[in-house]
């Protein structure tokens, strides 16, 4: 099967900034991990899209922020790439096709099973592709979401590809801790029709804008916060009240679906130990919505760096709890690694999507195709 070079770019919820990552793959096997980098935002990109995710959850949707924001986003998408190959020393024509997830700045499941919900990733792949003299593929949640999908997660084919090419033994769990967390259960048989994946509650969230608020950092930075308070039970125990926690899959959340309120009243130090465990928690939870319970979890993204959060997951969980690392993953670039992937999958019109990653009724492909300029 023909084999691709693809860029991936991914800019997670938490507004750090743009992941870049080379994979070779067909869409099926990764021969190939390239190098990968971030870049993260300026201050004014990521104050400009705070405004916006503010204006599109309000439902003002023609504010000037938002259309200023998609142009900062589409600019420091092409700048990563720039700085990416000239560091790397890689020719844009080496590169086949660009995956660029774009910056949610909305994301609104549907109802129920009749209503169409509505995910909105700002950014122009068009304008990527035109500057760049790469092709683009974008927009890869709007198919699933018009056939009922949840729109989200879009990594779990990805994950599935990652548990392949390792030695695990039965059913594995991966577990993306960013600014909202989300799991992938890989079965023991690999079947990607057994995928089972949902967001599952805040990664990170909540944590950091707990940390805003009382410190003005943006992250509780090794869990330093969190080590030296303690967890409010009574807290933990009404924040667990959720009913999203209890709701079953597949689901996927807005990244400020889950609200700071119960804890409101903490100290600092405790405020983040509570709001740490609680992350814990809704991971916790979720296994009594999988098929078994996995015999590996591996933690990938920004919340595996946090110890107090890697303890609060140890205590809870059964069977092996590894970071990406230990299975020879890229735990930071994981996400920007999958839009790499699923760009070269929906080129080939493969399925992004499954029916119990996102309630979508048949495995779907999809993505928007943006072709270089002809003459660059
Ligand atoms: N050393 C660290 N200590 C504690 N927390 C950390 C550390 N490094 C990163 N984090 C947390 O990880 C977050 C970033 O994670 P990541 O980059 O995976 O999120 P994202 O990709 O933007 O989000 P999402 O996966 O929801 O789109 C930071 O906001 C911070 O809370
Ligand atoms: C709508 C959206 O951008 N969702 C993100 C977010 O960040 C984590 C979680 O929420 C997941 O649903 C998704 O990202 C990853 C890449 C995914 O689609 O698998």
């Amino acid at each position: 099967m023909h084999r691709l070079t693809a860029i991936g770019l991914m800019a997670g919820t938490s507004l750090d900034g743009v992941d870049v990552a080379v994979l070779r793959t067909d869409g099926e096997t990764v021969h190939k991990w390239g190098p990968a980098m971030s870049f993260p935002y300026d201050a004014p990109t990521r104050a400009t899209i705070i405004s916006a995710t503010k204006a599109a959850l309000e439902g003002r949707e023609e504010a000037n922020d938002i259309a200023v924001a998609g142009n900062m986003v589409t600019s420091a998408h092409i700048e990563a790439v720039r700085n990416f190959l000239s560091e790397t020393g890689l020719r844009r024509d080496e590169i086949d096709v660009i995956g660029f997830h774009g910056q949610t700045i909305l994301h609104r499941p549907p109802l129920d099973a009749s209503s169409i919900g509505r995910t909105w990733q700002i950014g122009g792949g068009g304008i990527i592709a035109e500057e760049l003299g790469i092709d683009v593929v974008d927009q890869f949640r709007q198919a699933d979401m018009a056939a009922g999908g949840e729109g989200a997660p879009f990594a779990p084919i990805y994950h599935a590809a990652l548990v392949e090419a390792c030695e695990f033994d039965g059913a594995v769990a991966v577990l993306n801790l960013g600014g909202v967390a989300n799991i992938t259960y890989v079965p023991a048989d690999r079947d990607p029709m057994g995928l089972v994946a949902f967001d599952c509650g805040p990664g990170n969230g909540l944590i950091d804008e707990w940390m805003v608020r009382h410190t003005g950092h943006h992250m509780d930075e090794d869990g330093a916060l969190a080590a030296s308070g303690s967890v409010d039970d009574e807290v933990l125990r009404m924040m667990a009240l959720n009913p999203y926690l209890k709701r079953k899959a597949p689901k996927s959340l807005d990244r400020y679906d889950f609200k700071l309120k119960a804890a409101d009243h903490l100290s600092p130090p405790d405020g983040a130990a509570t709001l740490t465990a609680f992350s814990a928690e809704c991971v916790a939870r979720s296994v009594a919505l999988l098929p078994e319970a996995p015999a590996y979890w591996v933690a990938c993204g920004g919340g595996r760096h946090n110890p107090v959060l890697m303890a609060e997951l140890g205590r809870r969980l059964e069977g092996q709890v590894l970071v990406a690392e230990e299975a020879g993953w890229r735990g930071d670039m994981i996400e920007a690694e999958a839009f790499a992937y699923l760009a070269v999958r929906s080129l080939r019109k493969l399925p992004l999507s499954f029916p119990k990653t996102t309630r979508v009724p048949q495995p779907l492909s999809g993505g928007s195709y943006h072709r270089k300029p002809v003459n660059l």
